[in-house]
């Protein structure tokens, strides 16, 4: 049984991974003798990281931080500094090439950021954009102007606004959409039989997904790469 542990900037997430099957973990409860390795990713500061690798060493369970590389197995990393890259990119790259083989891929992971990243067919990473997430959007704007509010029932709609929070929270949603809009343009997906996956994950995926005929939303996205990294990493 593999601990699966990703880092973000917002919160730390973790779970167990046994007979190809993600449960859910009790990091006040873990279940220490049944837990082989510790695989974790990391974009952010936590003190909770520490502990728990802390307690992985006197349990004398081998752990394995993720790291980005310019190549792993026939997926390629386009940043020139590879290590500036996020791990959390890096991962969900990793899960697209490794869940939709010989198929070109969007992956938008939507939370504190959005970041969106382009694969290729062939498992060349063109790059990608990093935006503010849909509450950084509208939090930015309430925060830095006099009258632009926010109302907590106000939805996230692909249309115009006609009020100010509808005009707040429309415009960060249709400029999240406009992006993957764009990302599909350097796939070459216009007037082309080709098609692409765009793939989903993060705390606003779910939502994102709705805009998109064909897309998928994976919550565990990160959580596959992790597992995958390491099984990619151990052959290669
Ligand atoms: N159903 C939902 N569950 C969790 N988060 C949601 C949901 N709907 C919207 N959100 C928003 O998604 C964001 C959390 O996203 P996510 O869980 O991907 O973490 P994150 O922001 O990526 O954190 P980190 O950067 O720490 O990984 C928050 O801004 C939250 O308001
Ligand atoms: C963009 C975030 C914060 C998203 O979690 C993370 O992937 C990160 O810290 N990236 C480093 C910068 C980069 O990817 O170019
Ligand atoms: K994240």
């Amino acid at each position: 049984m593999r601990l699966l542990i990703d880092v973000g900037n917002t919160s730390l997430k973790a779970v167990l991974w046994h007979n190809q099957q993600a449960q859910p973990a009790d990091l006040n409860n873990l279940p220490w003798p049944q837990i082989t390795e510790v695989v974790y990713a990391c974009v952010g500061r936590s003190d909770l990281l520490k502990k728990l690798l802390a307690q992985a060493a006197k349990h004398h369970i081998a752990c394995y931080e993720a790291t980005v590389t310019k190549t792993l197995q026939g997926l390629s990393c386009a940043y020139e500094q590879v290590s500036n890259l996020g791990i959390d990119r890096w991962l969900a790259l990793i899960a697209g090439f490794t869940l939709h083989p010989n198929q070109a891929c969007i992956l938008v992971d939507a939370g504190t950021a959005t970041t969106i990243d382009v694969l290729t067919s062939e498992g060349q990473h063109l790059g990608g954009w990093i935006l503010p997430g849909l509450d950084l959007m509208t939090s930015s704007l309430t925060q830095n102007t006099q009258r632009v509010f926010d109302d907590e029932k106000t939805p996230f709609e692909n249309q115009l606004g006609k009020n100010t929070p509808n005009g707040l929270k429309n415009g960060a949603l249709v400029a999240t959409i406009g992006a993957v809009e764009q990302a599909k343009l350097h796939l070459g997906v216009q007037n082309s039989t080709k098609t692409v996956q765009i793939v989903f994950a993060g705390g606003y995926g779910a939502l994102l997904q709705q805009q998109f005929e064909g897309s998928i939303f994976d919550s565990l996205l990160v959580m596959k790469g992790l597992n995958f990294w390491r099984d990619l990493s151990k052959t290669s």
